[in-house]
């Protein structure tokens, strides 16, 4: 076994790229599968409140520590008219879905939606339909949510049982326009142009809010750099953010190019911003514009048959992936990328929350659940706070047949001035244990507090029952050495470590 170098880690508490946007531990809600239906609303269910949502899986939604939900889709969007899903329940038609081939009954909306979310302390993150419908509908869902009376939208929201305004600050333009298999696909030029009168009129209804256009559906996508370079152009004074979609998954068992999953993250995410900056430069736009990276997780895409072999059915099962120990220690590091990409990636949204390759699994009239993805996100969400630091890392080259060398021990780091707390992630992609040399200086005062870690081969794919052993387990680290945290990260596994701290004047 050969011995592998030492990892060094500098951190220093003045050397960081600003706040941490909370926005960034956000998820998604789509109506999709059983994500909605039988997923966080179930009427009839033991555990479900007077309105019909699930108070067990709201309990995991808390947990899970989520900031922010994108609703209601996704592919679903696309085809979606908001106003069916408004008013007595009894009278909301069943729709046929296209995007996911189910029917849709439209018994949960916006005003059952928003309101769950609220009662969470949740921000909803609300799309349009820029799929098959466009303007008209768009500016008409910002008035109904936004507007506070007067109005015949505004109005008929107050008549629906919500007097005050929803207030929703945060808005996409559309959701992934740039694939082909979205109903109503677009040119960039086409859909830049609708994306663009479609946030002009929504401004005008609300100038408060903040809009979100699609970027590339992921980094292979043939119009990538193209598509992003159109709609900044053309929208690129009516936007702030981008959007940002990738999923990740082991292919023909290359479990090193899986576990580097995170450093392809990172050259997607520095490509947009390098394309954002570069059209900025070009059309001498002032105003920055920053990522919204919407949907992440691991997918096994490859093993979903497509949405043509799905018989029509009502929220029936779609893409419900069951994660495995190394499939979490790949959700925490791409977690890091994010945070090391704070200073332009304002918003992330785990796709999706609840039964839909999530972290909360449900079974209609049974219990809720915890997948092992839940447990790295839980503890970035909690434990990351404040600033992102840079990180100077020392470590040696991993090599991966899809993405060449990229670091063997991936890290981020988080320092918050206000609570006097710290937290490193680390990530060990290698088969063999890495010792780890952290370097703290700058700080007047580190004492580690806590230390998990989530290991690759804890366990395979499993159902259910899960729950109590997945977790994260202790992991020992050395503060004996004034400035110094030392410890050794297990084979292929993902760690958080916490320190209560103070910054020297
Ligand atoms: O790579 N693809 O071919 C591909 C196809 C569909 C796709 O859909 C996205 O993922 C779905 C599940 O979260 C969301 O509804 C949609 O926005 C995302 C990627």
């Amino acid at each position: 076994m050969p011995t592998p170098r030492l990892t060094t880690v500098v951190i220093d508490p003045d050397h960081h790229r600003g706040r941490i946007d909370r926005r960034l531990f956000g998820s998604f809600v789509e109506h999709m599968g059983r994500c909605v239906y039988t997923g966080v609303y179930e009427p009839g269910h033991p555990a479900a409140d007077e309105n019909g949502f699930r108070t067990d899986v709201e309990e995991l939604v808390r947990e899970l520590g989520v900031t922010l939900l994108r609703y209601p889709g996704g592919n679903f969007v696309s085809g979606y008219d908001w106003t069916d899903g408004i008013g007595p329940r009894e009278n909301r038609p069943r729709r046929l879905d296209l995007a996911w081939r189910s029917i849709e009954t439209n018994q949960v909306g916006t005003d059952e939606f928003l309101p769950w979310a609220a009662a969470l302390g949740v921000e909803p993150m609300m799309a349009v339909n820029l799929g098959t419908a466009g303007v008209n509908q768009a500016a008409a869902l910002v008035e109904y949510c936004n507007l506070s009376e007067g109005t015949a939208w505004s109005d008929l929201r107050r008549a629906n049982g919500a007097a005050k305004p929803y207030e929703i600050g945060l808005w996409c333009l559309g959701n992934e326009m740039d694939g082909p298999w979205q109903t109503g696909h677009k040119s960039a030029a086409e859909y830049a142009a609708l994306a663009n009168e479609a946030a002009k009129a929504m401004r005008l209804v609300d100038p408060g809010i903040e809009l979100v256009a699609c970027g590339s559906s992921f980094h292979e996508m043939p119009t990538f750099g193209y598509w992003e370079s159109t709609v900044l152009e053309q929208a690129g004074e009516n936007i702030d953010y981008i959007s940002m979609h990738a999923y990740y998954e082991e292919f023909d068992a290359d479990r090193a190019s899986f576990l580097a999953s995170a450093a392809s993250m990172d050259t997607f995410i520095d490509g947009v911003v390098a394309t954002i900056d570069a059209v900025a430069a070009r059309t001498r736009r002032r105003k920055q514009i920053n990522v919204s990276f919407d949907e992440w997780n691991v997918w096994y895409q490859s093993r979903f048959p497509g949405t043509e072999a799905v018989a029509i059915d009502i929220a029936g099962p779609r893409i419900e992936d069951v994660y495995s120990t190394l499939d979490a220690v790949v959700v925490g590091d791409l977690l890091s990328s994010l945070i090391n990409h704070a200073d332009r990636v304002k918003i992330g949204c785990l796709a999706q929350l609840v039964n839909v390759i999530a972290p909360i699994m449900t079974e209609p009239a049974g219990p809720a659940w915890k997948q092992a993805t839940f447990h790295p996100f839980a503890a970035v969400a909690q434990a990351a706070s404040g600033h992102s630091l840079v990180t100077r890392v020392g470590t040696s080259e991993f090599a991966t047949r899809r993405y060449g060398d990229v670091p063997t021990v991936a890290v981020s780091a988080t320092h918050d001035p206000e609570t006097g707390q710290a937290a490193i992630f680390l990530t060990n992609r290698s088969e063999y244990p890495a010792e780890v040399e952290v370097t703290h200086r700058g700080f007047e005062s580190w004492s580690t507090t806590d230390v998990r870690t989530m290991i690759a081969d804890q366990h395979g794919p499993r159902d259910r029952d899960a729950s109590a052993e997945v977790g994260l387990v202790s992991l020992a680290a050395d503060d004996s050495t004034p400035g110094r945290t030392v410890l050794t990260l297990p084979p292929q596994s993902w760690t958080v470590l916490r320190a209560d701290v103070a910054a020297a004047d």
